[in-house]
């Protein structure tokens, strides 16, 4: 045999091998799904059920400024919306070669977390491999003692004394945004597309107040943020079909440079930060850098922590995750829970005007105080409704580390987990006829807005991996619309386009014109 023929077969035998592997483990994955009685929609290789997750839906006419329908599930997770009419509310589909578990029923949700210790859920390895540039091994991702070492530093930052610390920079940059605001209607602009405001604006609250960066390093990190969500949406189209970086090259490589040079910018302010504190230039700060700093001090672990294996310095690797995690989860979903509150306050001018008089009772005319905000009560109620119908988190997902034990069925491990939280949401039978309602009062001494379920509200997530910046997002919330809604009453402009869409988060497709009038 010639060494061209002799090339020509170990490359074939070499394809085949790697079709085989690819194939052969989901096959068997598939077999074991269905014999525990998980059905679904049947998958092809190698694309699993991508295809008929990208057939184009039609959109109806209710999706102008006058006719806002609420009722989203349909719009911004189709190809779910179908399936649960086949298969019910746990089923299986697949993204590529990956079978994935989706759940949209609380009863089913409660007994497996019930079985699973926070450190021992996974996350999706195609996820953790196509996500890599944006979170790395940051606490969203990580797993077992690793996840429970890092939530350990990481929760602290946001006990109420640190966050308390912050609201004065979050009221100074939520101000500079509404000076704008002002000047743009004073001078007769009174349109304004505020979801790139708001956006930009909780991207610099978060890194002022977790990094301590006032310069244009924090603008800099946001707008590559972006760039590199915008890249990656577009290469994530085939997730879990193997090979598929290689069929978007272009924006493969553009993701890993963007994440590259995110990291770049993010260790310069950790060496700084770390050589300011060395020369005794500054006091410890005890923002979110300021603590994962401390616990890489090595003078400041515990001894005993440290024999025992539970205290480890965090590398600088880590470290740079960890600020990346917490810089895109910082802003992107609070900023977008005030857009879709905006909206909502334009279709329900009364709710305006009910909040503005709760502002007048709690606050009066003077500066806003931390600690008046738990007094806000009804601004409460409103963010936990927007967050209902519009939970910018628009799902939750897990892996099996291990076999779960459901009722009568087995999770076989390896499984991944898909939890429906915009399902959830807007299920009938969880909540009532009025549903797909704006109605914030159901959340009065009701923290579950009184559906019948404690799964059947998830704005946050579940058990041990539950958000840990909800309190932050709560104080932000409140800092950001008290400031508002004191100086402009605003409707919805003629121009405005309701398409909710899913780019990681949930967020409105054309922006969100509003009217504004100064008070
Ligand atoms: C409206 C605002 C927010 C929403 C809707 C939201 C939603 C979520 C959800 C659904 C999860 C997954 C939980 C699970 O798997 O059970 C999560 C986790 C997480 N969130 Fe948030 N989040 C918000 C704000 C924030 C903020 C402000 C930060 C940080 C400053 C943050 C940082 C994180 C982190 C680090 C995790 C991973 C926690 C872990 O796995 O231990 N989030 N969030």
């Amino acid at each position: 045999m010639g060494f061209f023929q002799f090339l020509q077969v170990f490359g074939l035998a070499m394809l085949t091998l790697l079709i085989f592997i690819y194939w052969v483990s989901p096959i068997r994955a598939y077999a074991r799904l269905r014999k525990k009685g998980f059905e679904g929609p049947k998958p092809n290789f190698p694309l699993g059920n991508i295809e008929e997750m990208r057939k184009k839906e039609k959109r109806d006419s209710s999706f102008d400024s006058v006719n806002v329908t609420h009722n989203i599930h349909s719009t911004v997770f189709p190809y779910f919306a179908r399936w649960r009419k086949l298969h019910g509310k746990v089923f299986v589909y697949w993204l590529g070669t990956e079978p994935f578990l989706y759940v949209a029923d609380p009863e089913f949700l409660k007994q497996m977390s019930s079985e699973v210790m926070a450190k021992n859920w996974g996350k999706p390895t195609v996820f953790k491999y196509d996500r890599k540039p944006m979170f790395g091994n940051g606490l969203v991702m990580v797993e077992g003692d690793e996840w429970g070492h890092h939530r350990s530093i990481i929760a602290p930052a946001f006990s109420p004394a640190n966050l308390k610390a912050m609201a004065n920079s979050m009221v100074e940059s939520a101000n500079e945004m509404l000076d704008q605001w002002a000047t743009l209607i004073a001078s007769g602009e009174p349109t304004i597309d505020v979801e790139r405001g708001v956006v930009s604006t909780a991207a610099e609250i978060i890194a002022k107040t977790a990094f301590g960066i006032n310069d244009d390093n924090g603008r800099k990190v946001f707008e590559k943020l972006r760039a590199m969500q915008l890249s990656l949406f577009k290469s994530n189209r085939l997730v879990g079909v193997p090979f598929s970086k290689l069929m978007h090259l272009k924006q493969t490589l553009e993701s890993r440079k963007l994440g590259k040079e995110i990291d770049c910018l993010l260790l310069s302010v950790i060496t700084s930060r770390k050589r300011r504190s060395r020369v005794g230039d500054e006091q410890p700060h005890k923002d979110f850098l300021g603590l994962l700093l401390a616990d890489d001090d090595s003078e400041n672990i515990n001894q005993a922590e440290e024999l025992q294996g539970n205290k480890k310095k965090l590398t600088e690797g880590q470290l740079v995750d960890e600020c990346k995690t917490i810089f895109f989860g910082g802003h992107e979903t609070t900023a977008l829970a005030i857009t879709w509150t905006l909206l909502l306050l334009g279709l329900h001018p009364e709710w305006q005007e009910q909040l503005r008089e709760e502002i007048r009772e709690v606050t009066g005319d003077g500066d806003v105080d931390p600690t008046m905000l738990p007094r806000l009560k009804k601004m409460g109620w409103v963010m936990h409704e927007v967050l209902r119908l519009y939970p910018t988190a628009p799902n939750a997902q897990r892996q099996a580390r291990g076999d779960i034990r459901v009722g009568h069925t087995v999770i076989p491990k390896g499984t991944n987990i898909w939890i429906d939280i915009v399902g959830l949401h807007h299920d009938r039978t969880i909540w009532g006829d009025d549903v797909n309602q704006f109605r914030p009062d159901r959340f009065n001494d009701e923290p579950n807005g009184g559906c019948n379920h404690r799964y059947g509200y998830l704005p946050f997530g579940f058990g041990g991996r539950m958000c840990v910046g909800r309190n932050l997002t709560m104080m932000e919330y409140k800092i950001v619309l008290t400031l508002m809604l004191r100086r402009f009453s605003f409707t919805l402009s003629p121009e405005y386009c309701h398409s909710p869409t899913i780019m990681l988060s949930l967020r409105p497709n054309h922006g969100l014109p509003l009217v504004f009038q100064t008070l």
